[in-house]
């Protein structure tokens, strides 16, 4: 339970800013949230707006427009600052933009004396995380990026979907960077104790194949919504609250994240989504899920693009 004030400093007010200051409000997991955007009307206006929806919030949360001086106090800034994808743009593609981005706002919260813990959603996720872990200096376990927690989120969503049960049941997860080459630990995946490879062809309508399009239905969801609607908001927002309150109530969940490699899964100096035990210091440990050979393949393409991709951006 919350036993003390709690501050959440959010950078960037944008569609998954505010989509997540919604739902933290409607949870009622901080007592404050500061909100910050280079676009100032639009904090300003968010903040009075969700402010009208305190008296029907579980808990009462303290909500204003801010400064980098609000980050001083803070137990959390969670930055969803920067430009996302236009339809046929990969994440990797805002790779420059959004780090020049970056670098003046984490240097402005570093000179703020902020000593909390970082959360980074903006794209790409891995690298940024990165980014600031370099920019800031602080320790590795206090800047946690949201990394796949969103794509395991639709993993679960679609498995329970297809074999008909609460997604609850469904333990399963997307590793490696939060883009196109995620990959699903299917040697892990499994319904109630039950492994997913021992469900399949228990019905006629059960198949591999089925299996194969769900991932890749998984992996290009955010490409499938940007087509629709221009950007993806609502999915990534619960996401960041669940994260939110794994580190403010000290839960010890394990959770999807970008976390930094130092050894684990044979990789290291590398941010990648990988499960972590996730609490009031940040990301506690990893667990190391023992891959198999074609995963294991897998993972490594990831962490090489990942570092490729960083390389010429990040190296002084
Ligand atoms: N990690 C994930 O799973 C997901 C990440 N994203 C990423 O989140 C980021 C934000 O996306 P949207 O909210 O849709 O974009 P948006 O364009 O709606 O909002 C971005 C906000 O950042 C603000 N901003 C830009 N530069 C700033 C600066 N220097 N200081 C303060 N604020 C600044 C803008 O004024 C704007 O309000 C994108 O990089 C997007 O790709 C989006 C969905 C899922
Ligand atoms: C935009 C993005 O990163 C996503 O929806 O997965």
């Amino acid at each position: 339970m919350i036993d003390r004030v709690n501050r959440v400093v959010l950078i960037g007010t944008g569609a998954v800013g505010s989509s997540y200051a919604f739902a933290l409000i409607n949870q009622g997991v901080t007592e404050e949230l500061v909100l910050i955007d280079l676009n100032k009307e639009k904090s300003e206006g968010d903040a009075m707006d969700l402010n009208h929806g305190i008296p029907f919030a579980p808990s009462p949360t303290k909500i204003w427009f801010g400064n980098y001086s609000d980050c001083q106090d803070a137990d959390l800034v969670v930055i969803c600052a920067g430009a996302n994808q236009k339809p046929g743009e990969t994440r990797l593609d805002l790779v420059e933009k959004n780090t020049r981005i970056f670098k003046g706002i984490v240097d402005e919260i570093v000179a703020s004396g902020f000593q909390g813990i970082f959360l980074v959603a903006t794209n790409p996720v891995d690298i940024l995380t990165y980014a600031v872990w370099k920019f800031s200096s602080f320790p590795k376990e206090r800047v946690i990026g949201s990394g796949t927690i969103l794509d395991t989120a639709r993993f679960r969503y679609l498995l329970g979907d297809y074999f008909k049960v609460d997604t609850r049941n469904v333990h399963a997860y997307i590793i490696g960077e939060h883009g196109d080459t995620e990959l699903p630990v299917w040697s892990h995946a499994d319904i109630a104790g039950r492994k997913i490879s021992d469900w399949i062809g228990t019905k006629d309508e059960y198949q591999q194949e089925h299996l194969e399009q769900l991932f890749l239905n998984v992996r290009d969801a955010a490409y499938h919504i940007i087509e629709r609607k221009g950007a993806t908001y609502y999915g990534i927002a619960m996401g960041l609250v669940r994260l939110t309150k794994a580190i403010l109530q000290n839960e010890s969940s394990v959770l999807t994240v970008s976390a930094f490699l130092n050894g684990e899964y044979g990789h290291e100096d590398v941010y990648i989504g990988v499960p972590a035990v996730v609490n009031r210091k940040g990301i506690r440990e990893i667990v190391q899920l023992d891959l198999d050979e074609t995963e294991k393949v897998k993972f490594a393409h990831s962490v090489s693009v990942l570092k490729k991709t960083m390389g010429p951006v990040l190296s002084n």
